[in-house]
């Protein structure tokens, strides 16, 4: 990639849509929050944690990615994690956020709900990113779970725009957590569910149709049925696909593989997102550049992946039109329409 189109994709203006802030969480912070609430660790350095994050697969992460989550237990330790991420995004040009949250990683643990929207949504106030919440299920414990989290949740309404699905994909589909989607489409909640990282595309099929989401977060195995992936483009059904994450996990061998262009040119509204910084290797700007400099993606691509960041969002119609401007506006000293 030359360097001109490295410094414009780094500096144009971005949304985050897809970004678990428990896999935002550095290893120097798991430590410092370990000490700070008496939390014993089963590994002995920052180091040796960051060496253990060598995955082969979707659940080999996350069983890492619950345990690093187990030193959060103050309102005070969900508000420094956020205000890091937060901070982080900020460089990386991030305008907007819509950041998952997992309360059932904490609840479980006897932590109280209103510690963890509180403490996450305090920072997102406190910053100059704007930024959104979304709760999401883990999809591995049981739909009455989810229902029970949901209503617990509901105290705490306004501070979440949305619900999402998410945790090990493989033997838990979309339609386990039918009645949930649907009491959380009620309460006017936005709907989104990952669905095609590992499981199959027929799980995109039933997040479409049982579900009713509105956005789909990785998806990537679409392109393995024409039918879904000509029904995504027209309904302008948008993906959050996270690059790094993709290749750390394993869904595709290496970047140079990755099926991005190939999502772009079947007319698919695609975003790209970090999922787990932390843990993959990268924040928003690394996973475009190492997008970029894999695939023959050009200006045009980054002026569109820009543009769909914020179009996908779930922002209201005034406030996207205003960042939508923001992108053509920064994209015309370029000559790229
Ligand atoms: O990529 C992911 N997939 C499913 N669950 C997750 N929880 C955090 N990241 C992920
Ligand atoms: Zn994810």
């Amino acid at each position: 990639m030359n360097t001109q189109i490295r410094h414009i994709v780094q500096n144009m203006p971005k949304a985050e849509l897809h970004i678990h802030i428990e896999g935002s969480l550095e290893p120097e912070l798991i430590f410092a929050l370990a000490q700070r609430n008496g939390v014993q660790l089963a590994y002995p350095s920052v180091e040796a944690l960051r060496a253990a994050y060598a995955f082969k697969d979707l659940q080999s992460f996350l069983d890492i990615y619950y345990a690093g989550a187990s030193v959060l237990l103050k309102e005070q330790d969900f508000y420094d994690m956020t205000a890091a991420y937060l901070a982080r995004a900020k460089a990386d040009h991030v305008r907007h956020a819509e950041i998952f949250f997992d309360p059932q990683t904490h609840t479980s643990r006897g932590v109280p709900m209103g510690d963890v929207i509180n403490g996450i949504h305090r920072a997102c106030a406190d910053s100059d990113v704007s930024a959104t919440l979304i709760l999401c299920f883990l999809r591995h414990l049981s739909e009455d779970d989810a229902l029970a989290t949901l209503e617990a949740a509901l105290p705490y309404r306004d501070k979440f725009i949305g619900v999402g699905l998410d945790s090990s994909e493989v033997g838990h589909p979309p339609e386990k957590f039918t009645r949930v989607f649907a009491r959380a489409r009620e309460l006017g909640l936005h709907l989104v569910a990952h669905a095609g990282e590992e499981g199959p595309p027929a799980y995109i099929w039933s997040a479409l149709d049982v579900l009713h989401v509105e956005r789909i977060d990785h998806g990537v195995r679409c392109l393995e049925d024409a039918e879904l992936t000509r029904r995504l483009a027209a309904e302008k059904m948008a993906l959050t696909v996270c690059p790094l994450s993709n290749i750390k996990l394993r869904v595709f061998d290496d970047m140079g593989q990755h099926n991005l262009l190939s999502l772009l040119d079947a007319g698919i509204v695609v975003t790209i997102n970090s999922d787990d910084p932390a843990y993959f290797g990268g924040y928003l700007n690394e996973n475009y550049l190492a997008t970029f400099d894999s695939l023959p993606l050009g200006l045009q691509h980054a002026h569109e992946l820009a543009k769909n960041s914020f179009a996908a969002s779930f922002l209201p119609a005034e406030q996207k039109q205003k960042f939508l401007d923001e992108v053509d506006a920064y994209f015309s000293a370029f000559d790229v329409v």
